[in-house]
């Protein structure tokens, strides 16, 4: 894939989100560089779906900086470059999973003499040419998720978003995922991002982006996380990370309980 701006795929500065009243995401500032596959990691509920909607332009109350491809996220002319999987496979399960890839190929605008070639590639790529013409409604979970994939894949786009896309599936097909995930950054520059909270797919990925109650802990590789806290593996290096940032929130609290304390000495003598 040709690229003639080397900046990141994907900036952010300053970015929170509200939901339902409550701060979601609070200051996140990172970067994804272009032809990486950076993982998305941390527990259930801190923020990793919001975070993606964000980049694919389906969330409400984001504030602050967040670039995608040069455009601000949700940018209409980003809509064939970024790829979005949501966790919820997006099928029609009265269709063949071929007829709604040639569906979705038409909402992209791929012209409809390339689109027999186009499905048949992304059929390939996720391992589902022998199912492409069976109900996407009679095919099983985890390959109802290989169809979402698939519809993402079409056309090529420079920027993947995939929210859990490994979760339930066997060993095998974890494996062949993470292979294809590996060839679209390698072979086609194509930049992934990866969420899990499976703390061994982190390993698979280049850099990680460690994400706790809303707030980055870390951005690193995997090498440099678990060099930087003596840990063996990321999900040590995270908990690791955890222990000193509470610890870090506890001090500061104590300074702060200290010093209004002090502050209402000072008032009552006064
Ligand atoms: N529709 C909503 N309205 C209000 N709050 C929401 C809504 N959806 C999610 N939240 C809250 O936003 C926070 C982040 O949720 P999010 O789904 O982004 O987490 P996650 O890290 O993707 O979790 P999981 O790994 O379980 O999918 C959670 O505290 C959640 O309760």
């Amino acid at each position: 894939m040709m690229n003639n701006n080397p900046g990141p795929a994907v900036e952010a500065a300053g970015l929170r989100v509200v939901r339902g009243g409550r701060t979601v995401l609070d200051d996140l500032a990172f970067t994804l560089p272009r032809g990486r596959i950076t993982g998305l990691l941390g527990p259930s509920g801190c923020g990793k779906s919001t975070l993606m909607r964000a980049l694919a332009g389906s969330q409400a109350h984001v504030t602050g900086t967040l670039t995608v491809l040069g455009r601000p996220a949700g940018h209409r002319d980003l809509r064939p470059r970024v790829g979005y999987v949501t966790q919820a496979p997006s099928v029609y399960g009265d269709l063949t999973a071929r007829q709604n890839l040639d569906y979705y190929a038409a909402v992209l605008g791929i012209p409809r003499h390339d689109r027999a070639g186009h499905v048949d590639h992304v059929l390939h790529d996720v391992d589902l040419t022998s199912h492409a013409d069976a109900l996407a409604g009679n095919l099983s979970g985890g390959q109802r998720g290989r169809v979402s994939l698939a519809v993402a894949l079409l056309g090529e786009p420079e920027l993947l978003v995939l929210d859990e896309p490994t979760v339930g599936l066997d060993p095998v097909l974890r494996r062949d995922l993470w292979a294809l995930f590996h060839r679209l950054a390698d072979d086609r520059g194509a930049t992934v991002l990866v969420s899990s909270h499976v703390m061994d797919e982190a390993e698979r990925c280049h850099r990680l982006l460690l994400l706790r109650d809303g707030r980055l802990l870390a951005e690193d590789t995997p090498d440099a996380l678990r060099e930087r806290t003596g840990a063996d593996t990321v999900e040590d290096a995270f908990l690791r990370l955890v222990d000193q940032a509470d610890a870090e929130a506890a001090q500061a609290a104590g300074q702060a309980a200290g010093e209004a304390a002090g502050q209402a000495k000072e008032a009552t003598t006064r």
